[in-house]
């Protein structure tokens, strides 16, 4: 089994995404240190782009700053490399936009990507209609690619992502773009997550708008795992290491 199914078939993961390079490599570091110190099991490593179509104004001012320093796709993997050197137990998943993918070349990116130490992709502009060549070359090289579903999927989408992700479904819980929200659709939420897990027999992880120790309280009722992402990169943009503990001990408390 993966890792990533590993972690999955023991626990509900709290799943925490992060730039890579903001507002430096070293800070940025030094934020993935103080996730898995404090209770994060995966991690999703944010590629910065240009052009984060999918992201709200906290994770694109992460993107923008990182990309104005010249971050590219190789200093991510210097950070993943000493990441899973430190943390070989935690889950890299990058999380990137197609183009450095398709700058690189699949074949390229994910062979480099495996060498150091990434897990997984979750690639939000590549709609699984386009995925297929992407997603063997990933799974033959080790990787796994997890794939989105929103409150708008239908059950033939449903179906077919189903088909497409690896270890789980990354369930978008509302429609719009990344940022923390102070609630949650929660009965649509439960009955799609229901819906999703009985169509297609896979965890399903929720992400998007995640931000308190109430919302990781329900969510670990009705879903596989929890994904939170802007309240992270908020603090990481102020390198408030102190501040990312003790919100990754919150969120962690709410789904013990
Ligand atoms: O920021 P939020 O609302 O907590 O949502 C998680 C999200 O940031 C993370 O998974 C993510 C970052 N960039 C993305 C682009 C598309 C989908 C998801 C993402």
């Amino acid at each position: 089994m993966s890792l990533i199914g590993e972690i999955f078939s023991r626990k509900k993961p709290l799943i925490c995404y992060f730039m890579a390079g903001y507002p430096s490599l070293e800070k940025s570091y030094e934020t993935a240190k103080a996730l898995i110190q404090s209770g994060a099991d995966i991690l999703e490593v944010g590629v910065p782009f240009s052009d984060p179509v999918a992201d709200g104004p906290t994770i694109q001012v992460a993107h923008e700053k990182a990309v104005k320093d010249g971050i590219t796709p190789v200093n991510v993997f210097q950070l993943t490399e000493k990441l899973k050197k430190e943390f070989p137990d935690i889950p890299l998943i990058l999380m990137t936009y197609y183009n450095p993918i398709y700058v690189m070349g699949e074949q390229d990116f994910c062979k480099l990507a495996k060498e150091k130490g990434a897990d997984g992709f979750i690639v939000p502009d590549l709609p699984p209609e386009e995925a297929e060549n992407f997603k063997r070359i990933a799974n033959s090289s080790g990787l796994e690619t997890i794939f989105l579903l929103a409150p708008t999927s239908h059950e033939r989408r449903i179906k077919l992502i189903g088909e497409m992700s690896d270890s789980f479904i990354y369930y978008v819980s509302l429609t719009g773009i990344t940022g923390e929200r102070d609630t949650l659709p929660w009965e649509e939420l439960e009955n799609k997550v229901r819906q999703i897990k009985k169509i297609t027999g896979k965890k399903v992880a929720v992400g998007f708008g995640v931000s308190k120790k109430e919302h990781t309280q329900k969510l670990s009722q009705i879903s596989d795992g929890v994904i939170v992402g802007s309240a992270v990169v908020k603090l990481q943009g102020k390198a408030d290491i102190e501040g990312i503990k003790s919100l990754v001990k919150q969120l962690k408390e709410g789904m013990e």
